[in-house]
């Protein structure tokens, strides 16, 4: 079951919590890898890719306690790890690259056959990656597989990034709080993600400055405590909950502790006319003008651009166009972060959108377009699955989203939240 029918034109109303965010879970799962002390996590979203690090995990030998009601994880690995355990990477994922950390430090080797793909955004780099391992004093051998030996615990490193990478500032975090001396990395990453996973290698003994900014300063342990730790809750999903909420017609209502987290996400979809109430601990949106607000800049157009945070996420573009199909006036989107994340636009057409691709970061999209129920393929990108699906909860009638499951991969149980709100939503 794969493709989602959606019948379209139908209010959603109600109250939800969203769940776990995805890229939060994930490299805190690999941290786990940099202690010998159980760690529990909770608010555990139940979704694909967990599923294979766990699968992962137990394959080498290391004790999971998955409790799916309760949202629970809790973990604890084998002292040592055999040779084996490091060549079943759970590849295909691209959270998988920031296994290479952990195992490095745990298993002084590995081998990892370059495939770290994920989404098809485009280019997917490992380069930063491996050139940190590098730069903390891991060797390289020659061939066509990634493998790496690491001799002894590395020392401290000041690095600067060429750019702000989620995942590689991850990486640079998950080395240094091992690392012997006071690291740097300037150019940091400092996502919501990213500042989990320093909240969560603080508790197990690094020492970490600058959390939330772009430089971040950590003093290594040479050993590290376990932890237990709550995931946050995914702010693509508050913003996702809010925005089928408010094109569909109805209101709903997101409790969530992450408010501090979404001023400016709240803003992009609010100039789409989705409109908010907000009380310390939820969100509400309460209705949809279709008009978008225009620049008081003569010649300019409406823009909404993505970059990494504090910017407007990569993460969150898709549903923003998928909102704005449904406006009155003309919005550009820009992508600043992925060269092949808009590709997919040419789906929107079935829908009846008039938009025009400008080059690969950039796509407006038209106002007053006609929309009708429409048969659509999803590219595998998460994000792009949940656009389209926003743009046909829209539309009255019956429209087909076909290749929908990368879905499964960020939002559990998503169909059966909707379903709960009054959505006609099914898998066939
Ligand atoms: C598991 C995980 O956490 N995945 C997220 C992580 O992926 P990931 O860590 O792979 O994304 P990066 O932050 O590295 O950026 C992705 C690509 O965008 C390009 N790039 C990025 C930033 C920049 O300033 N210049 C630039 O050129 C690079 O080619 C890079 O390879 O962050 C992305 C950007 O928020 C999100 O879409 C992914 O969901
Ligand atoms: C692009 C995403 O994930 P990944 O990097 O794991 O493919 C995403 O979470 O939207």
């Amino acid at each position: 079951m794969t493709d989602l029918v959606v019948n379209g034109g139908r209010p959603l109303n109600g109250t939800l919590r969203p769940n776990g965010n995805k890229n939060a879970v994930l490299p805190m799962l690999c941290a786990t890898l940099l202690t010998d002390a159980p760690v529990r996590l909770s608010n555990v979203p139940d979704i694909t890719d967990l599923e294979k690090f766990i699968e992962y995990f137990r394959s080498i030998g290391s004790d999971v306690a998955h409790d799916q009601q309760a949202a629970t994880l809790t973990v604890r690995h084998p002292t040592t790890l055999t040779d084996d355990a490091i060549e079943r990477l759970p590849l295909r994922i691209r959270s998988a690259i920031m296994l290479l950390a952990p195992i490095l430090l745990r298993h002084g080797h590995l081998r990892f056959d370059v495939d770290a793909k994920g989404c098809a955004l485009g280019i997917r780099e490992i380069d930063p990656h491996i050139a940190i391992l590098r730069t903390f004093g891991a060797e390289m051998a020659p061939g066509d597989a990634v493998d790496l030996t690491l001799r002894d615990r590395p020392a401290a490193q000041a690095i600067w990034a060429e750019y702000a990478s989620v995942t590689a500032t991850e990486t640079f975090l998950l080395i240094a709080s091992m690392a012997e001396g006071t690291s740097v990395l300037t150019n940091a990453a400092s996502e919501p993600h990213v500042q989990a996973l320093c909240h969560m290698l603080v508790e197990m003994g690094a020492t970490i400055d600058g959390i939330g900014t772009s430089r971040l300063s950590v003093t290594g342990a040479a050993t590290l405590g376990g932890a237990d730790r709550r995931v946050p809750d995914d702010h693509h999903e508050v913003a996702t909950f809010l925005a089928l909420g408010g094109v569909s017609g109805g209101r709903v209502t997101v409790e969530t502790d992450i408010l501090g987290e979404m001023p400016l996400i709240l803003d992009q979809f609010a100039k789409l006319g989705l409109q908010f109430e907000t009380t310390p601990d939820s969100v509400t949106v309460t209705g949809w003008t279709r008009e978008v607000t225009q620049p008081l800049t003569a010649q300019m157009t409406p823009k909404i651009e993505a970059a990494p945070w504090p910017y407007f996420p990569a993460d969150l573009l898709p549903q923003a166009i998928g909102v704005s199909v449904g406006c009155r006036g003309d919005v550009m989107f820009w992508n600043k972060v992925y060269e092949g994340a808009m590709g997919w636009s040419a789906e929107l057409g079935k829908f009846g959108v008039r938009c025009h691709l400008s080059d690969p970061h950039r796509l407006i999209v038209f106002g007053e377009s006609r929309l009708k129920p429409a048969e659509v393929e999803a590219p595998y990108i998460i994000r792009v699955v949940v656009g389209l699906l926003i743009a046909a909860i829209q539309i009255d009638g019956t429209s087909r989203i076909l290749n929908a499951d990368p879905i499964r991969r960020a939002h559990p149980r998503f169909i059966e939240n909707l379903t709960a709100l009054g959505a006609d939503i099914r898998w066939e």
